[in-house]
């Protein structure tokens, strides 16, 4: 009989990838920081880093984007102990869904009581500026109208219950001090509040579809987050995100800009260090509740 999706993602397997990085990391992580394309750099401020390579953790994916390290780094933001992934799974890589989310739940098994989740996104939304963050405040969830889910399978009531709200994934408190924290670091008058759509890829959108997603809400459009915030749901994990854009997405056909992901991490390296003190500020706002 062939093997469900699920069998990598069962508690068995978690534990095992858990148990490795509790031997090796002196303090369990509190906080999870996912790190989008290029973003690898907010890692840079933590306190007494200690690296684990994904190769070294059993079970663990491994990273094949450029600007995603493969690196977890372990330590301290504002006091609080995070774990800051650098580099995350995308489905196009030929990961499963489960398999792009199993970091969440071995995260979860570790003791984090929430989620950072950043990425590189394309400007759906005539207003937004390369450059410009938006704190992601819904997302459309495209691959689930087509039944792809990373949680389709027999469900762990340990982790969560089988049917689960996501009308408030992204939670509205947080967002208020996102938005805090983005005016505090200059970023106010670059800073939206919007609604994600996640697109497969691996190739960047059709001018058509670039007219459909402006048609149906989305703001900004990348190919990840959505599968982890659901797990992060799932587990009753409160999430903060924030998409950065890299590029205006083209939605006609006089327009001759074609998005260029090497060209996508040089635009995220010109803005590391703001992203860098957003983190830090919101963290350091934050820092009561996660401990
Ligand atoms: O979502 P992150 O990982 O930031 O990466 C974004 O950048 C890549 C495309 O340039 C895609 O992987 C897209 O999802
Ligand atoms: N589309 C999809 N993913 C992306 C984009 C985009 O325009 N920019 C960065 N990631």
């Amino acid at each position: 009989m062939s093997a469900l999706p699920t069998d990598e993602f069962n508690r068995g397997f978690i534990e095992e990838s858990a148990r490795f990085i509790r031997s090796q990391v002196p303090v369990a992580p509190k906080l999870l920081i996912i790190c989008g394309s290029g973003l690898g750099g907010l890692a840079d401020t933590i306190e007494k880093p200690v690296t684990l390579s994904y190769d070294e953790i059993p079970n663990f994916p491994q990273s094949t984007v450029p600007g995603h390290a493969g690196e977890l780094i372990f330590g301290t933001l504002s006091n609080v102990p995070v774990v800051c992934m650098k580099g995350r799974f995308h489905y196009y890589e030929g990961y499963s869904l489960q398999k792009v989310t199993t970091p969440i739940r071995i995260m979860q098994l570790l003791g984090i009581k929430g989620l950072i989740i950043t990425n590189a996104a394309g400007g759906v939304n005539k207003a937004y500026q390369v450059g410009d963050i938006m704190l992601i405040k819904d997302h459309l969830n495209f691959f689930a109208f087509g039944g792809q889910h990373p949680l389709r399978g027999p469900n762990d009531p340990q982790f969560g219950a089988r049917f689960f709200p996501m009308n408030r994934a992204y939670d509205r408190a947080l967002l208020e001090v996102g938005k805090r924290a983005a005016a505090e670091v200059g970023l106010a008058n670059h800073c939206h509040e919007g609604v994600y759509g996640i697109y497969s890829g691996p190739n960047y959108e059709t001018v058509a579809e670039i007219k459909y997603l402006q048609l149906v809400g989305v703001d900004a459009i990348g190919m990840s987050t959505v599968p982890e915030v659901l797990v992060a749901k799932h587990c009753g994990l409160p999430v903060f995100g924030f998409s950065f854009i890299t590029n205006k997405c083209v939605d006609s056909y006089e327009d001759a800009e074609e998005p260029n992901h090497a060209h996508i991490l040089d635009v995220v390296q010109a803005k590391a260090k703001k992203l860098k003190n957003l983190v830090i500020k919101f963290v350091e706002h934050t820092s009561d509740q996660w401990l």
